[in-house]
């Protein structure tokens, strides 16, 4: 894995077969997973199978032109990412060369064959020593050597690589260092001593390793009522975001990259349709981070894939995101990181198979789609660092699945692995409910955890409501066929008032828009002001037509239009006013129960 063990080796051998993406080359010595280089171009590739001296190779851009005859490198280390400072605010290809670096040197379209290292060699960052280290000290995997001011809120933790263990021997003082400048040196076991640098390698099919899982409960708060309060995710936890086309994925992963509580934010973006790229790297270097008034690209990078990579490249992308994301968690933070989408990266999957000629199983996928998907999921969590404390990545990936059929094989495997499933659903986004997380189909597991949080942060009674909110909106689905087939004369007072009730629930608390400026963030306290509010006003709807009351009284009231539009009308500081607002609620609600009373003892 060294680059040393590379120059040991003779490390040349030649191509003998390409076929597209997948080349076949004949180089003694060479070691499955290893990095290659392919052809006059030196294009990347990766070994994905060996059999003997012949390797096959996955290239990461275009074989067209290349011949069989032409020299193939082995670099002596797995696909690896950079990881240093410098990484946020970044924009890299799915191998982690930087976009804006290549556009300087080769303009929009990427040179084949264009070997840049993830991180700036050039810039200096002032390094400030752990003051608890010196020489002598027994430091290991994830011992924090310093920190560097990466960007203005986020602070980069230098931590000893993987793998190293032994004794400090020497640590810089405070000062501005390149990143290949050596800030440090340990001495191992064996006796051998290892230079320490602001950063280091990893290969990305590894997970990074860390202490030991950590079931501590945080829910990863995103300001979107129909996810914090309906279906939560918790800090470490694995979600889906399947949708049809436009039904709304990309404004759904972006305002989770906006307004949740991750400190780090990773968007992959495998191969979306070229534009929706463009659109994504031009809208995120826009975006305003709500917490800290700064440029939310102080705390995120891009990955993305650019479209004259071949789709395989798609299949690299995803593990390099999640090596930098389990980086930054590994410093005891909490990362979020959006896969975009998973189904152009499982189509990476399937295209690699069948040029192998492997059996495919359904729809032209591998047997292994569903292992494949489980290994890349299974890198998210919440785990205890060695030195930094809990730290966690929450991976979210977005789904496509072909003519919104959620039954097709990356859905239907995705939806056996993750926690927290939220459902797009055409027929909302047709109506305009956005975002149009369906709350028939979506589901969370985690909503038990996310519960204890809730009621000791919250309320007490936010799962009762929850769940209350949930039956409501069922029976409002019964009810409604009710009404297509015999029309709403059937309905009885009571089922009216279920109607309204869930009616208050679909526009009062779970449409959401991204677009208005009160709305677009709900803090918690809100969403259950605004969630009790509806039901409150159900609860007591309810008594009076169980005492006779006729249900167009109650339909009438003025405020219920202003219960509809109170989550625009009042921001997350002013919580008070919506309790205020359902006082008054109540009150009217009295007079029209005394009026009645009154009423009846004249008649
Ligand atoms: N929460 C929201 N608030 C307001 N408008 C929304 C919201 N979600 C989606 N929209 C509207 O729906 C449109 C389509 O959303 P979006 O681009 O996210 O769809 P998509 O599912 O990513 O599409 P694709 O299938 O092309 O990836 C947006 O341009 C916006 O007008």
């Amino acid at each position: 894995m060294s680059e040393r063990n590379n120059s040991e080796r003779n490390n040349l051998g030649f191509i003998r077969e390409i076929n597209g993406p997948i080349v076949t080359i004949d180089l003694p010595g060479i070691r499955s997973g290893e990095q290659v280089k392919i052809g006059e171009l030196g294009l990347v590739g990766e070994v994905i199978s060996l059999n003997g001296r012949e390797a096959t190779v996955q290239t990461y851009e275009s074989t067209d032109g290349v011949r069989p005859g032409e020299p193939a490198e082995g670099l002596g280390w797995p696909l690896s990412v950079e990881l240093g400072p410098g990484l946020l605010g970044g924009i890299f290809d799915g191998i982690q060369r930087p976009l804006e670096k290549i556009a300087l040197q080769s303009g929009d379209y990427i040179r084949r064959g264009l070997s840049l290292p993830g991180l700036d060699r050039e810039r200096e960052w002032e390094f400030e020593p752990n003051p608890e280290l010196g020489p002598g000290k027994q430091i290991g995997p994830g011992t924090v050597l310093g920190t560097v001011q990466e960007t203005e809120t986020v602070l980069h933790k230098i931590l000893v690589p993987p793998g190293l263990e032994g004794e400090l021997t020497e640590l810089a003082p405070n000062g501005d260092y390149a990143i290949e400048a050596t800030i440090g040196h340990l001495r191992d076991k064996a006796g051998h001593s290892h230079r320490l640098k602001l950063f280091h390698r990893w290969p990305v099919r590894k997970p990074r390793p860390y202490l030991k899982r950590d079931d501590g409960i945080s829910p990863l708060i995103t300001g979107q009522r129909v996810i914090d309060s309906f279906f939560p995710q918790l800090k470490g936890g694995k979600g889906a975001v399947p949708g049809p086309f436009g039904a709304g994925k990309t404004v759904v992963q972006q305002q989770i990259a906006r307004w949740s509580n991750a400190e780090i934010v990773i968007y992959v973006g495998c191969g979306e349709r070229g534009n929706e790229l463009v659109d994504v790297l031009e809208t995120f270097p826009q975006l305003e981070d709500p917490y800290t008034g700064r440029k939310l690209m102080e705390k995120t990078l891009l990955v993305a894939n650019t479209s004259n990579m071949p789709v395989v490249a798609r299949e690299a992308s995803i593990y390099v995101g999640l090596t930098m994301a389990e980086y930054y968690r590994d410093m005891g933070y909490d990362v979020v990181m959006l896969a975009d989408s998973t189904s152009r990266w499982a189509e990476a999957l399937r295209e690699v198979s069948g040029r192998l000629g492997q059996m495919p199983v359904e729809e032209g996928y591998p047997a292994y789609l569903s292992s494949r998907l489980a290994a890349v999921y299974e890198r998210a969590g919440r785990v205890e660092t060695y030195d930094a404390g809990p730290g966690s990545v929450t991976l979210i990936g977005a789904v496509s699945p072909p003519g919104g059929d959620f039954s097709e094989p990356v859905t239907s495997h995705t939806k056996d692995i993750i926690e927290t499933f939220w459902a797009l659903s055409k027929e909302l986004a047709d109506a305009r409910h956005y975002p149009s997380i369906d709350w028939v189909t979506s589901f969370s597991a985690h909503v038990h955890a996310a519960a204890e949080w809730w009621h000791k942060e919250v309320d007490r009674r936010w799962e009762a409501r929850r769940t209350q909110a949930l039956a409501l909106l069922a029976r409002d689905a019964e009810l409604s066929r009710i009404v297509n087939l015999v029309g709403p004369e059937a309905l009885s007072d009571a089922q009216r008032w279920q109607l309204e009730g869930a009616s208050l629930i679909k526009e009062g608390v779970l449409q959401q828009s991204a677009l208005d400026e009160v709305d677009t963030f709900c803090s918690p306290q809100k969403q259950f002001a605004l969630l009790d509010l509806a039901l409150s006003i159900y609860d007591k709807g309810m008594t009076l037509i169980e005492l006779g009351v006729p249900v167009s009284h109650l339909q009438d009231l003025p405020q219920l239009a202003k219960v509809r539009r109170c989550k625009s009308i009042y921001n997350s500081d002013q919580v008070s006013s919506i309790t205020d607002l359902g006082r008054e609620i109540e009150d009217a609600f009295e007079a029209i129960r005394v009026q009645y009373a009154k009423q009846h003892s004249d008649d």
